[in-house]
């Protein structure tokens, strides 16, 4: 090379390649809060097949081993041709497929309720096609940088164009510009001096069939007594629970497994997927009965963060249990709440379920 040619630039020089990014534009992912409007109907572009694989890998890695999931013989004893999709996998495949369009840009899950699976039993094979419906947008007034935005998503069978799964959910969404508020949020609420205070008593039911339920309401009727128990799992947040169970539904939320951008972040840490923590808590739940069918869930709610090496525990309260004629199960509602090694609740919310009868 002589002198009076041009050197070419050497982009990895360390010096130079620090300039060339703060010159360059990020081609940006997901949608800012302003991008979604009342009423707006969004066709999420990708799709999953449900398999077999991805259905074993949720329920093994949160603690979900019934057999009827599992094994061909304990599925048909349930009513079933063969090992169905768990309800779990397919709410988290359902919303998994939404995060790209929905909640990418760092949006927080806050909530869920009326998640139902209308169709018929679903199995390994069925591709998944996902829509979501603005059903509304609210500013966060203590939070001038996030707005609140509430979609109701639908998951259907693209072959049949059946719903299987349904629910309404809501997120906490960065803004391109942060609005003026009024100051801030709202005074703490003072404790209430005559607050309402917990039961005298916690019943615990004597085993996991739908008669257990019934018994234990049955003794804490009429007294200051709530049934209410914990269950013994815990499961320790790691890379594959954090961030490898959201990849495998398509939910490229950076929250879960981008830990550079999430240190600068409220929770300073990548976090666990709201339905890894819940869906965790509730195998730990059904570890403890003898789930026939799942029916729905209500009321979810995620109260903090749960990051990396933070333990998942699960408490139940049993609410209701009604005997409603059929051979092989009853219904009972729960409310479960997940908690962390400090005793922080993480999640809660109510669910409906058939519960076994105990074979006579
Ligand atoms: C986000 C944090 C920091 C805010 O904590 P904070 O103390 O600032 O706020 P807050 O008072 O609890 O709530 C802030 C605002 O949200 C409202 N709000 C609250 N809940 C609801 C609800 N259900 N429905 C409607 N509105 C709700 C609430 O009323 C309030 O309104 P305001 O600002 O006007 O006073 C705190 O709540 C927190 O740590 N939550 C846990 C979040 C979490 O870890 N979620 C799971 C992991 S993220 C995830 O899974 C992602 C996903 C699935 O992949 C994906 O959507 O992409």
């Amino acid at each position: 090379m002589t002198e009076d040619e041009p050197k070419s630039i050497d982009w990895t020089d360390s010096d130079t390649f620090a300039r060339a990014l703060e010159r360059a534009d990020t081609r940006e992912k997901g949608n800012y809060f302003e991008a979604f409007e009342e009423g707006d109907l969004i066709e999420h572009d990708p799709g999953l097949t449900l398999t077999r694989w991805g259905n074993e890998a949720w329920m093994s890695q949160t603690l979900n081993h019934d057999p009827a999931y599992w094994r061909t013989d304990a599925a048909r004893e349930r009513g079933f041709d063969e090992p169905p999709i768990h309800p779990d996998y397919l709410t988290a495949a359902t919303l998994g497929i939404t995060v790209e369009e929905l909640s990418e840009k760092g949006g927080y899950f806050l909530g869920r309720t009326d998640v139902r699976f209308p169709g018929a039993p679903v199995y390994a094979g069925t591709e998944l096609h996902v829509e979501s419906e603005v059903v509304s947008t609210a500013t966060s007034s203590s939070r001038p940088e996030y707005g609140i935005v509430t979609w109701r998503t639908r998951g259907r069978d693209a072959e049949t164009d059946e719903v299987v799964c349904s629910y309404e959910r809501t997120n906490m969404i960065p803004r391109r510009e942060p609005v003026a508020t009024d100051g801030g949020g709202a005074a703490a609420a003072e404790e209430p001096e005559n607050g309402p205070s917990l039961p005298d008593e916690f019943v615990t039911p004597d085993g996991g069939y739908f008669e257990d339920f019934l018994a234990a309401l049955e003794r804490a009727d009429d007294r200051d007594a709530a049934v209410a128990y914990r269950h013994e799992r815990g499961r320790t947040q790691g890379d594959l629970t954090v961030a490898g169970l959201p990849l495998s539904t398509l939910n490229t939320a950076k929250q879960h497994h981008n830990a550079d951008v999430m240190a600068d972040s409220p929770s300073g840490d990548i976090v666990t997927y709201g339905d890894v923590t819940r869906s965790t808590a509730l195998g730990h739940a059904r570890s403890d009965e003898r789930t026939y069918r799942e029916v729905g869930f209500d009321d979810e709610q995620f109260h903090t963060f749960v990051t990396p090496g933070d333990t998942v525990y699960a408490f139940t309260r049993v609410l209701e249990a009604e005997n409603t004629g059929r051979e092989e199960a009853g219904t009972v509602r729960f409310e479960h709440i997940a908690f962390n090694q400090d005793d922080e609740p993480v999640y809660s919310g109510t669910r409906i379920a058939e519960i076994q009868k105990r074979p006579s």
